[in-house]
């Protein structure tokens, strides 16, 4: 038998622990949003038989070993220890991690492993630093083609990091400190949830630098906000403090920035306790209306999937590998 690599055993591990969450309670202090306006009832729900059977996830600190095969220079790309999380940091503090082309390639690539990667249920997206999740696009290498790396020729390639981040069957959690403006501010809202720290500061700058997003930028932040709020925030270009954010519907929770890696993990334990084929099916069909045929098409591949792995499905296929007709007549006709 071929040696098992160290990343075949990581992951391993990793789907080995999945499991032992989810049938091992595991005590601890309950998860508390100080803003949620649902305290109360998640409080009460502690009680519940599911509670009681399951108990609370680990509000434990996670244990991050970087995932670095591809030799990353401007993204970190880690993968929690034992447990189905992975974490993309874009890492140019002095620059409040505007991204630049090269920047946009590194996390394209990660994001790839982390979907193709059978033991990661959910991916957090940050910036490096307390200072900033993303500046956008950075401006010292805008050209008129759009943004190139020295030698290159100019593109939107955040535009296909957009798109991989919204088709990708696994939630996307954008984990903000600091400044999340300009194309930052776009990804974040790209993504499926944010948890923002107190000192958050969200916010369009395009309209004052030359630009816009309208694409996703608006469309969604439309969908998110109300179709006057996002005409204030893209006219007038101003920033939002974090709660502020909050009241708007842009973000899913403000934490203090100390507990923000804290909650953000807790989070992502809470929905990889939950079934990744329900989780992967929710995340399409919320965006299958506003995603057109693309969203229909991913809604549609999962079920395809799906059906993959029937003995209905697998019996067609069956039947052309025998050479013979396939025999249908023992599945029912539901109705
Ligand atoms: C983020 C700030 C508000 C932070 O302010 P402050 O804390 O005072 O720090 P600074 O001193 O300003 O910045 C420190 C240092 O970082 C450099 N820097 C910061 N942001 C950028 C950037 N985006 N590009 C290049 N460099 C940046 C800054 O120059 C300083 O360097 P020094 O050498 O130390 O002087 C503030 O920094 C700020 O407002 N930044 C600019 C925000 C901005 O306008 N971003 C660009 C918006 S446009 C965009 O992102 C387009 C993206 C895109 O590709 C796109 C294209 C087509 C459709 C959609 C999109 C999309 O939106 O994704």
């Amino acid at each position: 038998m071929a040696p098992i690599s160290e990343k075949e055993l990581d992951s391993m591990k990793r789907r080995v622990a999945a499991v032992a969450n989810h049938v091992n309670p595991l005590f601890s202090t309950p998860a508390s949003s100080s803003s949620s306006p649902i305290i109360g009832l998640h409080a009460t729900s502690m009680r519940d038989s599911y509670h009681r059977i399951h108990g609370q996830v680990s509000t434990a600190e996670a244990s991050w070993k970087i995932a670095d095969e591809q030799q990353f220079t401007d993204i970190i790309y880690e993968k929690a220890v034992g447990e189905g999380i992975a974490k993309i940091t874009i890492n140019r503090p002095e620059r409040r991690n505007a991204f630049r082309p090269l920047t946009v390639k590194e996390m394209i690539r990660a994001f790839d492993d982390a979907r193709d990667d059978t033991s990661i249920g959910v991916i957090i997206l940050t910036g490096k630093g307390t200072q900033a999740f993303c500046s956008g696009g950075d401006q010292a290498l805008r050209t008129k083609d759009g943004y190139a790396d020295p030698n290159d020729t100019g593109r939107l390639n955040v535009l296909d990091l957009q798109v991989q981040i919204r088709r990708l069957p696994k939630p996307v959690i954008a984990m903000v400190a600091g400044y999340a403006v300009g194309g930052g501010h776009v990804l974040h809202m790209v993504c499926d949830l944010t948890i923002a720290a107190d000192n958050a500061v969200f916010g369009q700058t395009g309209p004052k630098v030359g630009s816009f997003d309208g694409g996703y930028g608006s469309s969604i932040m439309s969908r998110l906000i109300g179709p006057k709020k996002a005409r204030e925030m893209w006219f007038l270009a101003r920033f939002y403090s974090a709660s502020e954010a909050e009241r708007m519907g842009l973000v899913n929770t403000v934490v203090p920035l100390d507990r923000l890696e804290q909650e953000t993990v807790q989070w992502c334990r809470e929905i990889l306790r939950n079934s990744p084929t329900a989780i992967r099916i929710l995340k399409s069909a919320l965006n299958a209306v506003d995603d057109g045929h693309a969203g229909l098409q991913e809604l549609a591949g999962n079920a395809t999937h799906i059906f993959y792995r029937t003995e209905e499905g697998n019996e067609g296929k069956t039947a052309y590998m025998e050479r013979r007709p396939p025999d249908f007549s023992r599945f029912p006709r539901l109705p």
